[in-house]
């Protein structure tokens, strides 16, 4: 049987023609400039795109499946928390949508809330929490449903210096477990570091570089990153070079 999830993904009228191979259990990190198609990548892989090509899962396709239907968890940048729902029925939200019944549904969410930090706050809704505590609550309800792919879309870009590291810290050590294949999309190169195996360039819709992070960082080549964002030098507090 095949493992990991192999891309081979065409979406003509945004100009994205993707192949990829993620291993099992492997964190890749999408980079590239914007309007590269990293987004589309992750909404094809996710079901948003129909028809955007093959999705294929440890041998299993997912293409024709609708995103309910993908054994996939989406990050976003925002937290896109349901408004009207507490902190406990958003994260119960996706295992209604499987069937499972209401009283497992909210068991179940309380430990995921509580495996992220936030088990106190289960009854409270989005607008009474904060930045990262809406963040934890999206990473739990994003494990809710045990997806085998986690798609990780800026998870950090929208939170406060201060809230960024401990959110980061979580997502490590929820990806260090090796439960799932992820893929996370970033300009930071602090979350490439401290979550990814693996990186892979995109530019006008093509891969055009991919590698392991190590040889990619600390290599011969290691302005690739900062090549790619933008963000090196001031990532790490370097200030631009002086021109005179
Ligand atoms: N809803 C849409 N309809 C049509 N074209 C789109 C749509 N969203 C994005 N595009 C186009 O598809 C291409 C890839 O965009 P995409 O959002 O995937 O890039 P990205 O790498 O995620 O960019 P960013 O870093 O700015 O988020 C771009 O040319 C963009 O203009």
């Amino acid at each position: 049987m095949v493992s990991g999830l192999t891309l081979d993904l065409a979406v003509p009228e945004r100009d994205v023609a993707v192949r990829l191979q993620i291993a099992a259990g492997e964190v890749l990190a999408l980079l590239g400039p914007n309007g590269a198609g990293k987004s589309t990548v992750l909404e094809v892989i996710a079901g948003l795109i129909p028809d955007g090509g093959s999705v294929c899962l440890a041998g299993r396709e997912l293409a024709g499946r609708p995103p309910s239907r993908r054994p996939v968890g989406l990050l976003s940048q925002q937290p896109l928390l349901f408004p009207h729902l507490s902190a406990t029925a958003n994260v119960a939200f996706p295992l209604r949508c499987r069937r499972v019944g209401r009283a497992q549904s909210r068991r179940r969410a309380g430990e995921l809330l509580g495996a992220v930090g936030v088990g106190d706050l289960g009854g409270r809704k989005p607008a009474q929490l904060s930045g990262g505590q809406a963040q934890r609550v999206a990473i739990a309800r994003a494990l809710a449903a045990e997806p085998e792919v986690l798609l990780l879309d800026e998870p950090l870009a929208a939170l406060d210096a201060a809230a960024a590291p401990a959110i980061r810290a979580l997502l490590r050590e929820v990806l260090r477990r090796r439960r799932h294949i992820a893929i996370v999309v970033s300009h930071d190169v602090a979350d490439v570091v401290a979550l990814a195996d693996r990186v892979a360039v995109l530019e006008q819709g093509r891969v055009v570089e991919q590698g392991a992070l190590a040889d990619v960082v600390g290599g011969p080549r290691n302005d690739f990153v900062g090549r790619m964002t933008g963000t090196f030098g001031a990532d790490i507090g370097i200030p631009p070079a002086d021109p005179a």
